[in-house]
């Protein structure tokens, strides 16, 4: 039978292929033009929101995030153009930001399982900081956050708090034995700080969370120490980004788990610009290995306390580990993959984070003499009497909550958070569409005008005693966000803070470490001091 293709088979193949392809490019040309001009210009419905110009055609406002300091052009944004602001990023993605309370209450609060961390920040998180709290949400994360709150009750806060006091005085004896020896004392020393706080701080969570004795005030070599120092060595926006990229490839976070992989990991070493993702899997798989340790130890441990043989452990891990025990029927059990889950979220979640808290605060003090005198004021008195203050004794201490609370709101460890819309609703007056992401501007919020007045940008703990008439106690300090996925470390933290600086402003003196000293803060997850946070520290008998 004779047809077109038999009659002009050269043609015809030449020009299906050729409308293949132009078809295809159309549609690829239609759909470019779509996402960056038409969508954000004119079809989107946010389109009137306010916000700063579109900026850049293919990565919108991006750039400009990229080279401000943390939080700094949001801020100017929300000054700009606030409380409710469309900022524009790569590729035409929008991201709404959000300063009225009652915006925050619906995200965060009232539809909160509605509004869930978005999936390549839960994925991110997984890797990182594990699979728990932090990647969970709606049914899942309430039965999860129910079995692990009892271990963050004030109770077990004020049954632990003496275990803070071994890795703060070893700190405290480090810095003065290094001042001792110095060439002139009386000067005092320059010491990169936050590299010194991280060590005491990773010796107090371990403590605190798996009873686990790192001590890398003194030992760096320690296995969980020294593989968990790698991880967070990683931390930067090229290996953000490097991350993300990877774990979106389907199968790549299943084949980075196996041991097959860990024996493998030298193989990414040979592509250039991938040997981050080797150093990960080799962190991963080792703090992994201690996890497993610690889990059956826990374990073996609570069949003890279970029969009565041994006194009872006050770490986090161990009260859970026994409260599962005693969990009977088909309520919600934490499985043994979760409770080693656990291990890397407390390590990710409240180790650098209260390290830089520490930091800036010792910053801010060190920037403000008359403050720092007044603080050391209250400590010393108590210290002299009290070399180890407890869960009590730290709270009724005024001036050094108000220190914590101020220098918390200005330069708060997390910046900021994601959230993801998934439904399409009007969010303060505004129709977000479903799959909108959502800026939590944390510090942005914490120092905005309207709530904390015209001097919100300055470090003043006085406010803490005569807070503004528009103060939100909910949504006017976003350190620890709010709602169901609000900070479970929360108390935790701010007390190991206080137990911090009350020891060593009741022995130190802070200054910068030489005139005109500015902070380095860098941003990927947390914000933490980028140069160490270089700071001359004196005794306090030489000042
Ligand atoms: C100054 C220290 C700390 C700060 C500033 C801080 C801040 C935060 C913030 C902002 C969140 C919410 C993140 C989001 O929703 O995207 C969060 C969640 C969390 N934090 Fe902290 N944190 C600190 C210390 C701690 C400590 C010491 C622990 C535990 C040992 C901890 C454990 C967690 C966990 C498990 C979550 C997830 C909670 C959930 O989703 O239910 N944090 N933290």
């Amino acid at each position: 039978m004779v047809t077109l293709q038999t009659l002009f088979p050269e043609a015809l193949s030449k020009f299906s292929l050729h409308s293949v392809i132009l078809v295809f490019s159309l549609f690829v040309a239609y759909k470019v033009f779509r996402q960056l001009i038409l969508w954000p210009y004119f079809l989107s419905p946010l389109r009137s929101a306010p916000g700063p110009p579109l900026g850049n055609p293919i990565f919108g406002q991006f750039p400009s995030i990229l080279r401000s300091k943390p939080g700094v052009v949001h801020s100017k944004w929300a000054k700009e153009h606030g409380p409710t602001v469309r900022v524009v990023g790569p590729f035409g993605m929008e991201k709404m930001m959000y300063m009225n309370p009652e915006a925050l209450h619906k995200i965060l609060v009232s539809d909160w399982v509605e509004y869930p961390r978005p999936e390549f920040m839960r994925r991110v998180l997984g890797v990182t900081a594990g699979w728990g709290l932090l990647t969970t949400t709606g049914d899942e994360h309430r039965q999860m956050r129910k079995a692990m709150n009892p271990a963050f009750s004030i109770a077990n806060l004020t049954a632990q708090t003496d275990m803070y006091y071994e890795p703060i005085y070893g700190l405290l004896d480090i810095l003065r034995q290094e001042i001792q020896s110095s060439t002139d004392p009386s000067t005092g020393k320059v010491f990169h700080i936050y590299e010194w706080l991280s060590k005491a701080t990773l010796d107090i969570i371990c403590l605190t969370a798996f009873g686990y004795k790192t001590d890398s005030l003194h030992n760096p070599d320690n296995e969980l120490a020294d593989a968990y120092h790698k991880l967070i060595e990683l931390q930067s926006m090229p290996n953000l980004v490097l991350f993300i990229s990877l774990i979106t490839v389907p199968g790549f976070l299943r084949l980075m788990k196996t041991e097959w992989m860990y024996e493998h990991r030298s193989w990414l070493t040979l592509i250039r610009g991938l040997s981050p993702a080797a150093t990960l899997i080799e962190s991963m798989h080792r703090i992994n290995n201690v996890a497993s340790q610690i889990l059956s130890e826990k374990t073996s441990e609570a069949s003890a306390v279970m029969s009565g043989d041994t006194a009872s452990k006050r770490d986090i891990m161990s009260l859970l580990v026994q409260a599962r025990k005693r969990e009977v029927g088909e309520g919600y059990r934490l499985s043994d993959a979760d409770m080693i889950e656990q291990v890397l979220t407390f390590l990710g979640a409240g180790h650098e984070t209260t390290a830089s808290g520490l930091a800036w605060t010792l910053w801010l003090l060190a920037e403000h003499p008359s403050v720092q005198t007044k603080l050391r004021a209250e400590v010393t008195s108590l210290i002299s009497s009290n070399a180890k203050p407890d869960f009590r004794a730290l709270k009724q201490m005024e001036y050094l909550d108000a220190v914590i609370m101020e220098s918390l709101r200005v330069l708060p460890p997390v910046p900021m958070t994601l959230r993801k819309a998934g439904k399409s609703d009007f969010v303060d007056g505004v129709f977000v569409p479903k799959g909108t992401l959502l800026y939590i501007a944390i510090s942005v919020v914490n120092k905005f005008k309207g709530f904390w007045g015209d001097d919100a940008e300055d470090f003043r703990p006085e406010r803490w005693f005569d807070l503004p008439k528009c103060y939100n106690q909910h949504f006017s300090l976003l350190t620890f966000i709010a709602g169901p996925h609000h900070c479970i470390g929360r108390t935790m933290a701010i007390t190991e803070m206080k137990a911090v600086v009350a020891i060593l402003i009741a022995n130190l003196h802070f200054e910068p470490a030489f005139d005109g000293q500015i902070i380095q803060p860098t941003a990927a997850v947390t914000m933490k001091p980028d140069d160490n946070l270089p700071l001359r520290v004196r005794l306090v008998e030489n000042i």
